[in-house]
């Protein structure tokens, strides 16, 4: 049997970090490890996680439980021909786990999938200040961790002890069943994903107002000029708390090649490339039609 993983989170809570750190622990197990991601954009920043002996399908421009269970269906069925032994499913932080689950639990090759259940991801400095988002986006993000089977409380260097205490205890109240262990970087071992008991069925599904009624939206821009870096930065401080994620690759004064560019949630991360990158940024939140990026070009 093939395990199935299903990696779900809020936007930037650390899910690739989570897949690159399952791919290679399964790798040393002697496992042959698939992917199957699944991004709200256009593009796939985060297919650069996965090293390219990696059997990698991937759902782009949707979510996954807006596409439809047949383009999943015919990934795992690809990945299955490739005779992969574990399959981790990495959801845009926009799915509701419990479509996703739906759309992967497949007539066709039940018989050969173990469907683990769901990791979901939680950023504990989110999760400590939902009471902040939009209702339907508090909602989604309560349940991904409601229906988890394993939760990650992640990033927690960046959570006081009594913070730690505060998420752990609010996480248990919202589901009393999954194992919560905090994490930073996503780091947990795949042994104890392994012994995860499933979700049960019983659990009641809150399906009103999610998926695609949900307010998120993508942007995709192109810079035309290289921006100064504490401008931009400058910049990012300005932007409503309603912008959850960006990536991409941003041109900066002073560097060759345009930097790979991660933000989430009030935190910034730049790292050098030395390959010429396409310049272009991804955007996912709410309300985005107002923003205009420095050193992008009028839309
Ligand atoms: N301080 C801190 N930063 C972290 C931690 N885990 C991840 N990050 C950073 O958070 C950002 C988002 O991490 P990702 O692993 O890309 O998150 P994601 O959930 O895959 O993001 P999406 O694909 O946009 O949904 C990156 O800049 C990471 O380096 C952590 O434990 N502590």
């Amino acid at each position: 049997m093939t395990e199935v993983y299903i990696l779900s989170g809020f936007l930037g809570s650390g899910k690739t970090s989570l897949l690159a750190g399952l791919i290679r622990q399964a790798k040393e197990m002697g496992l042959k490890p698939g992917v199957i991601m699944n991004e709200l954009g256009e593009l796939a920043f985060d297919s650069d996680a996965v090293e390219d002996d990696v059997p990698l399908k991937e759902i782009l421009n949707g979510c996954i439980c807006c596409t439809g269970a047949e383009k999943t269906e015919s990934q795992m069925q690809s990945l299955l021909h490739e005779n992969v032994d574990i399959i981790f499913i990495e959801t845009t932080g926009a799915a509701h786990p419990v479509e996703v689950l739906d759309a992967v639990h497949s007539p066709l090759f039940g018989d050969q999938l173990a469907v683990k259940g769901i990791v979901t991801v939680a950023d504990g400095r989110r999760y400590l200040s939902a009471d902040g988002m939009s209702p339907q986006v508090r909602m989604l993000f309560l349940e991904q961790i409601r229906h988890a089977g394993f939760i990650l409380l992640n990033k927690s260097d960046l959570l006081t002890d009594s913070e730690k205490s505060e998420a752990v205890m609010g996480i248990q109240s919202l589901n009393p069943v999954a194992q919560i262990v905090e994490t930073v970087n996503s780091k947990i071992p795949l042994a104890a994903l392994r012994g995860m008991e499933q979700q049960p069925s019983t659990t009641p599904v809150r399906q009103a107002g999610i998926g695609s009624h949900l307010p998120i939206g993508t942007q995709l821009v192109t810079f035309t000029e290289p921006v100064d870096r504490d401008a931009f930065e400058d910049w990012i401080r300005s932007l409503p708390e309603t912008v959850y994620r960006m990536k991409g690759y941003v041109p900066l004064k002073g560097s060759k090649y345009p930097s790979l560019f991660q933000y989430a949630y009030g935190m910034v991360q730049w790292i050098p490339e030395y390959m010429n990158m396409p310049a272009n940024l991804v955007l996912i939140g709410e309300g985005l039609s107002g923003i205009h990026v420095p050193g992008a070009g009028d839309e």
